[in-house]
């Protein structure tokens, strides 16, 4: 029989891949054989076979990292039973919530986020959720105080009935539960249970409805007159569990961190250092789980899970941190908007598992305190005080904070404290002016100059040689809000796109951090391919105008329908489809899907990445900063009925300029096409079939637009864009006139 200390934690398991390889290869055979072709004859053609050369071979560079990063899968299985078994002290757990906006981020679905942590399967003693209210609301501060009171009877009601999802809005929204089979008692505490949550709800509502929640005194009177962007630190212990008992509830800590307008905050990164600094002086626990204020616990035993591959794995270096797929519950039916990321978490994420392992997501990831503190894999083995020295001389002036930190990278844990013994060190570390002449955010915690900090933080850890864990539990461990309209989700794109490449174009670039420090090779293909999003829209801008162009002037780009090598076209159309679809379908996704996916991807690459690149642009240019801009979060769930839903909606944003502009040129061109207005032909290269059938692909990529033209209110297209954008489509043709008879 196996003893409890061979009984096994994790296992990796290689999954295999061989077709999908083989297809990997015939496809990017296909395109060295285009490009091949492209160079024989880029003589005989002009300019527009140059420029179509140059965007393939960039498509193939970008084949080349997706296929790189695809091709030596890995999953991780975990046994957190046998972690109960094996373990006799579990360690303790620091958990962090983000929130910064109560309209965009509703008080309501953060505290949801809360009650699931502090309900987490797990011994409440060694956990601790800090709450970090970037916009410094007495409404967020009320709402959390009324579900710290929910919270005494909603936990315990959770752990004896072994609730499986412990944010109560799902739970209670789910309709399928019976009771047929379960105890009258049950039943009784559950509809109690649901009445407790309604009352919570509606005193929510009304502190929203009205525009003070409270009357600022007592608890509140700190909130009154604060301004968000300028105001002092408020930190509040709402729940302290003194005597460390085992069925009592989790600490909960408030923090707003201090805000001065000269001061740059540097977004959310600057709210976790905070996070990271307060919790080192309260409960210092060596594990820091961190997530979104929409992300919920959907599994509860999720900190077993990933416990079971940081202290199961074969040493530290190979979990620096365990990072859990974004997922969400309120995803719209077929995916419309092509951000539920099913398919890149799947393929993409399992491909970066084989190698160093996944980037760091933001939500829904754990941290070994120390990494955060800037360990190297070498110093675990050899730590020793000089070390340990020379590190906390970043960790600014706190000499409690110093104190806590020589602790967390020594491994010591910490005696317990009460929490507010801490309090007035915590207000000192949560001042603006702290970090000044320090190591945070540029040697230690999350880092600054991204506004994908999350990314960025993650490539800093792979940089110094430690490797990631990508853990994908059933049921999965967290589920969010994907936004659910049109300028919510440009606005994501563009600031990822943003981030992403603000960090190619900085010295954290990661090509760097292969010849310079411990970055694979592999790895840093991996991270390539996510970086370069808003580069991408520069060449599949030219790629899209390309056949318009083609079209109106009558030249050509793609080989004719009597040359061999327009199959080769066809066949790179037709095998990369099908092998996207495949891809759709066997993660359980309708055919719908897909092709909104493939739509959106076109859609997305040309006007939300674009602006993302340009906003790099301009910030590399010295014109401006970058902005972390919050995205809206709805609690509606699964809109499957609503009609509306799925329609794409705009607002005035110049985002969606781009978009129509491309849409109304392609139109024109297939006019101009079917009218035969086209001018004569040089020397016989006219456009052909090819270009008119990417013209018409393009035109249904761009098929919401159409819509968007026609529709009023949100579903509509605002004039004042119709009318830059047909400016702008004038420009070109005026452009593309003087070519030809010039
Ligand atoms: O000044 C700020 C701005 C944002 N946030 C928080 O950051 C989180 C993420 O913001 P959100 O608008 O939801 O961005 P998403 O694009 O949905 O987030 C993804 O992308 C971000 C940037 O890469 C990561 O930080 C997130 O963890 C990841 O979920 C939210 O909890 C916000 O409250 C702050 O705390 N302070
Ligand atoms: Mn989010």
């Amino acid at each position: 029989m196996a003893t409890p200390s061979s009984l096994p934690l994790c296992e990796r398991i290689q999954r295999k891949n061989t077709i999908q390889r083989a297809i990997d290869v015939i496809i990017l055979f296909l395109l060295f054989s285009l490009l091949v072709y492209r160079l024989h004859f880029l003589n005989n053609h002009g300019l527009t076979w140059l420029l179509a050369f140059l965007c393939e071979s960039w498509f193939t560079f970008t084949w080349i990292l997706v296929m790189s990063n695809k091709w030596n899968p890995v999953e991780y299985k975990t046994y957190p039973d046998n972690l109960l078994q094996r373990v006799t002290e579990l360690p303790s757990v620091d958990m962090f919530v983000t929130t910064a906006d109560p309209v965009l981020e509703p008080p309501i679905i953060t505290i949801n986020t809360v009650l699931s942590l502090l309900a987490i399967d797990y011994p409440p003693q060694k956990l601790a959720c800090y709450v970090s209210d970037d916009g410094c609301s007495p409404l967020t501060y009320y709402s959390l105080s009324e579900a710290s009171k929910f919270a005494r009877l909603w936990v315990p009601f959770c752990k004896k009935y072994n609730i499986q999802v412990r944010a109560p809005f799902r739970y209670f929204a789910d309709d399928s539960l019976t009771f047929s089979d379960s105890s009258w008692e049950f039943h009784q505490e559950w509809k109690m249970m649901k009445v407790e949550y309604e009352q919570l709800c509606h005193k929510i509502e009304d502190a929203v409805q009205k525009s003070m929640p409270c009357d600022f005194t007592g608890e509140f009177a700190e909130f009154l007159n604060v301004d968000s962007k300028n105001h002092p630190a408020i930190i509040k212990v709402m729940c302290e569990n003194k005597e460390g008992l085992a069925d009592g509830l989790p600490h909960l800590v408030y923090v707003s961190r201090e805000k001065q307008l000269k001061h740059p905050h540097h977004y959310k990164a600057g709210a976790m250092n905070v996070l990271t600094r307060v919790s080192g002086l309260m409960s210092n626990a060596p594990y820091m789980l961190n997530v979104d204020c929409d992300m919920f616990v959907n599994n509860p035993k999720v900190v077993l899970h990933a416990m079971s591959l940081l202290l199961g794995s074969k040493s530290e270096k190979e979990s620096a941190y365990v990072q859990f797929p974004q997922m969400f519950y309120n995803g719209l039916k077929d995916d419309p908007y092509g951000n539920q990321l099913v398919v890149v978490f799947e393929y993409m994420m399992h491909g970066m598992s084989g190698l160093q392992g996944p980037p760091y997501g933001g939500t829904g990831c754990f941290h070994r305190r120390k990494i955060i503190y800037g360990l190297y894999p070498d110093d675990v083995e050899s730590i020793n005080g000089k070390l340990v020295e020379n590190k906390l001389l970043e960790f600014g002036s706190s000499k409690e904070l110093i104190k806590s930190a020589a602790h967390a990278l020594e491994g010591n844990t910490d005696p317990p404290n009460y929490l507010q013994e801490s309090i007035e060190a915590a207000h000192q570390v949560a001042n603006c002016g702290y970090e000044h002449s320090s190591g945070w955010g540029t040697k230690l915690g999350w880092r600054y100059g991204s506004t994908t900090e999350d990314v960025l933080t993650g490539l800093t850890i792979h940089k110094k040689g430690w490797k990631s864990i990508y853990c994908t539990p059933d049921p999965p461990a967290f589920l969010g809000c994907a936004p659910s309209g049109g300028p919510a989700a440009m606005t994501q794109q563009k600031r990822w796109a943003t981030g992403l490449l603000e960090i190619l174009m900085s010295k954290n670039c990661p090509i760097f951090a292969t010849l310079f420090e411990k970055l694979q090779f592999r790895q840093c293909l991996a991270y390539l391919w996510l970086f370069s999003w808003g580069i991408r829209s520069v060449p599949e801008l030219c790629y899209a105008a390309l056949p318009m162009y083609c079209i109106i002037t009558n030249s050509s780009f793609l080989p004719k329908v009597d040359e061999p090598v327009f199959w080769i076209l066809v066949a790179l159309y037709v095998i990369y489809s099908l092998y996207t679809l495949f891809e759709y379908l066997r993660t359980g996704q309708s055919i719908r899907a897909w092709w909104n996916n493939q739509r959106m991807a076109r859609i997305t690459t040309m006007t939300a990445w674009f602006f993302g690149f340009l906003s790099v642009v301009l910030k590399l240019l010295g014109i401006s900063e970058t902005v972390f801009e919050v995205t809206k979060k709805d609690q509606s769930s699964d809109s499957t009925n609503d009609n509306d839903a799925g329609r794409f909606t705009f607002d005035e944003s110049p985002v969606f300029v781009p978009g129509i502009t491309i849409f109304l040129l392609h139109l024109t061109a297939l006019i101009v096409s079917l009218l035969k207005l086209q001018p004569l032909a040089h020397d016989g290269h006219g456009s052909g079939l090819g270009e008119v059938l990417c013209s018409v692909w393009l035109l249904l990529c761009f098929w919401p637009f159409l819509k968007g033209l026609f529709r009023k209110g949100k579903h509509g297209i605002p004039i004042s864009t119709i009318c830059k954008s047909a400016a702008l489509a004038i420009v070109f043709l005026h452009l593309c006139r003087r070519t030809t008879m010039g």
